[in-house]
């Protein structure tokens, strides 16, 4: 152990600066800390160091970046596309779904799910998030003047959409309530994932299997899997119905099905029929895209109804917009109105920066690299903090301050591609961006045409709590008033 912890690739990443490591453990001992301190603690390391900073904790070496180069040279081509051993812990959880899968497996996957979030699909799609953010705008008209806590309002949005979209399956009755045990284990995982994160011995399985953590994690696991099992199966059924009925010969029915919603798992069970992915491969992607597509996005859209509501202007100035694209018509929200709200989407694009609802993201190095001047050798892990990326005061001034005009064309001329990555960037990037970003468009202009938003929760307020995503420790509150025009 102690030469491992002196070996060669210590020696040569140890050059790197970072905290005071002690001479066995490394800082394997600093971050076995709560989840608030943890984040707290990251921070406190950007500030000190300039975008670059190593942590050692035995077996693990670790660069930390948060500088636009260094990040391109990382995530830009495939060399270094493997995800670090950090994303094990979620292994027992999402197996070889997209999010985790790497070499020819990933490709052939991606290959299959591209289709999915094609723009043609996507606007076949909108049909459903737009009578869902209807119903949620219905859900808010019981709470008018009081505090409410969003993120489960939302969470209900956006799982509900992601289930009727990409996975054809409406929930309700039985479904619906093991949606929300599933929405409640997720969290529980969320916290459970972060607490053997910071104790690197429990990395290793035959220790975790024997401890409470390891059991409460079995548990959790069950649950979430019975949901996205439920789903596959009641989707199989369904869609066995749907083929006989509209045998056409048409052999690539899952990519060119005219006038259908193509939904991600018809996807899948139709290249399952053709022998390119077995049960097992659907059931990874299932609770991959299950996860990835509504938590996200709903912990995106919790943070924005916060800024808005602490940013009167910012809201005036949507609302004025909106006037302009619907006049006095109280018409639903069409897809084609969508690319008019300019100003809209600059300010879900600063919220983005301020939090990313993905803070974190984490690679293996491939093949020594130099990063920041520094020799990085193969086999270091490489941390990529995109939420102090995006509080870089050189790259975006008065950092801390919600400016939507950032994002006008106007004011992003000449700045880095990569000083702003809120869906990652180069090949492994987010795949449903393009729905996250319909799907928050949707919603909020929804509820901008029907209510102020009054704060409650400041930002002042917001102590975020290290987990796979960004989550405030504590309810984040806002206010509905409804809106006369
Ligand atoms: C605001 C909402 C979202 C944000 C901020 C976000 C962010 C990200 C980021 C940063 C990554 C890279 C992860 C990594 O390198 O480890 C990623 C990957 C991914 N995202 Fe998203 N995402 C969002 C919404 C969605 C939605 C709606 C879906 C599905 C419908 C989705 C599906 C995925 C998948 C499957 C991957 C893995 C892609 C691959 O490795 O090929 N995401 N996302």
């Amino acid at each position: 152990e102690l030469y491992l912890n002196h070996s060669k690739l210590a020696r040569e990443l140890k050059k790197v600066p970072g905290p005071k490591n002690h001479f066995i453990l490394g800082n394997g001992l600093e971050i076995i800390v709560s989840p608030v301190e943890l984040f707290k603690l990251g921070r406190k390391y950007a500030n000190k160091w300039n975008g670059i900073y190593r942590i050692w904790a035995y077996p693990f070496g670790a660069v930390n970046i948060y500088n636009p180069e260094d990040i391109e040279i990382v995530v830009s081509t495939m060399k270094h596309s493997d995800k670090s051993p950090i994303y094990k812990l979620l292994k027992p959880w999402l197996r070889d779904g997209l999010l985790l899968s790497s070499g020819a497996k990933w490709q052939q996957r991606r290959k299959i799910l591209t289709p999915t979030f094609h723009f043609n699909i996507l606007r076949q799609f909108y049909v459903t998030l737009e009578e869902n953010s209807r119903r949620l705008v219905n859900k808010l008209d019981a709470t008018l003047g009081e505090p409410v806590n969003v993120t489960p309002l939302l969470s209900e949005y956006t799982l509900n959409s992601i289930c009727e979209t990409a996975m054809g399956t409406q929930l309700s009755g039985e479904t619906s309530k093991s949606a929300k045990s599933y929405k409640e284990a997720i969290y529980k995982l969320g916290n459970y994932l972060v607490e053997r994160f910071v104790r690197i011995y429990l990395y290793y399985d035959c220790l975790f299997a024997f401890s409470t953590l390891g059991k409460k994690q079995k548990n959790a696991l069950e649950t979430i899997h019975r949901f996205t099992d439920k789903v596959i199966r009641d989707r199989k059924e369904n869609f066995v119905e749907k083929n006989t009925e509209t045998e056409d010969g048409d052999e690539h029915l899952y990519v060119h099905r005219k006038k259908k919603r193509t939904a991600m798992l018809d996807l899948l069970i139709t290249a399952e029929k053709e022998g390119l992915i077995d049960e097992l491969g659907i059931k990874e992607e299932v609770d991959t895209f299950m996860f990835e597509g509504h938590d996200t996005t709903a912990v995106g859209l919790t943070f924005f109804l916060m800024l808005l509501a602490n940013n009167k202007e910012a809201q005036d100035k949507i609302v004025a917009e909106l006037n302009e694209i619907f006049d006095d018509s109280n018409r639903p929200v069409k897809v084609e109105d969508l690319p008019k709200m300019r100003y809209l989407e600059c300010c879900i694009k600063e919220s983005l920066r301020l939090y990313p609802p993905v803070h974190f993201i984490s690679r293996t190095i491939s093949e020594t690299v130099v990063l920041s001047n520094y020799t990085v050798p193969a086999g270091s892990l490489c941390h990529i903090h995109i939420y102090d990326l995006h509080r870089r005061e050189d790259l975006f001034k008065d950092a801390l301050k919600f400016d939507p005009d950032r994002f006008l064309p106007e004011n992003c001329i000449g700045r880095h591609p990569y000083a702003y990555i809120p869906f990652s960037a180069g090949p492994r990037n987010c795949i449903g961006q393009k729905f996250a970003l319909m799907e928050m468009k949707c919603v909020v202009s929804t509820l901008l045409r029907n209510y102020v938003l009054l704060p409650v929760t400041r930002p002042s307020d917001i102590e975020i709590a290290a987990d796979i995503v960004m989550r405030n420790n504590g309810p984040i509150n806002v206010k509905f008033e409804r809106r006369f025009k």
